[in-house]
């Protein structure tokens, strides 16, 4: 099977999980614009939902397929978020913001009573890291903030190259106006004391470590698709 239609497998079966009248995060990525695209076939054939979009690309797909919106501040507390990730480990934490839309996915999540990963199996890891960290900055002090990060990495014994992310010539801007340093740190060992170290830094907006905010990940493989309970 290629990887759209693993993508497809994951999104499908993510659907099953989806209960008339539920307040939904909607995810960002391509393995969220199938989820989208399904839903709204279920949505024009009557089911009744609301969603919360993670992003502009994301609200933009769910007016195309006749979602009906929301947002957190009409609808601040959601049912379910489904959502795409860069990657995953076995406890469930995830790397995600290689769409960019970090921040807008976290809230949403932290908003959510509980949030789906659907992803194919190619983003299954032993530990986080593969992956280079998305961390979301703010544009002022970008150097300054940079600097910062690396001694934060180093601190943990972690090194590697932290990239100003691009769009073409220009910088990659977020949506909510940031800008993104990608790290290659290689494998975090100890992602929560990452995370509790890189919001201490005062440029960081929100970085792509999401940490026990996913309970089921939805994985499609060769061998069909399984769903991953997290432990407790
Ligand atoms: O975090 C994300 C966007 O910010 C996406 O969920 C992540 O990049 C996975 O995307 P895809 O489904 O295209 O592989």
């Amino acid at each position: 099977m290629d990887a759209r239609s693993l993508k497809i497998e994951a999104a499908r079966a993510a659907l099953a999980h989806v209960k008339d009248g539920m307040r939904l995060g909607i995810g960002t990525g391509s393995t969220a614009e199938e989820f989208i695209r399904l839903l709204g076939e279920r949505v024009a054939s009557g089911l009744t939902v609301i969603g919360v979009p993670t992003s502009e690309r994301t609200a933009e797909s769910c007016r195309r397929f006749g979602i009906p919106l929301t947002t957190l501040d009409e609808t601040p507390e959601l049912d379910l978020t489904i959502d795409g990730a860069d990657e995953f480990d076995p406890e469930l934490n995830l790397i995600k913001g290689g769409g960019g839309a970090l921040l807008r996915e976290k809230i949403v999540a932290a908003a959510s009573k509980s949030m789906i990963v659907i992803a194919d199996e190619s983003k299954a890891v032993d530990a986080l890291g593969r992956f280079p960290l998305p961390i979301e900055v703010n544009q002022f002090g970008l150097g300054a903030t940079e600097l910062a990060v690396r001694r934060v990495a180093e601190a943990l014994g972690l090194e590697g190259t932290i990239a100003l992310r691009r769009r073409g010539d220009a910088p990659f801007v977020t949506d909510g106006g940031h800008f993104i340093l990608d790290a290659s740190f290689g494998r975090i060992p100890d992602p929560s004391a990452l995370s509790g170290r890189l919001f201490c830094v005062p440029g960081v907006v929100e970085h792509g470590l999401f940490l026990k905010l996913a309970r089921i990940a939805i994985v499609a493989g060769a061998d069909g698709v399984k769903t991953i309970h997290a432990r407790d």
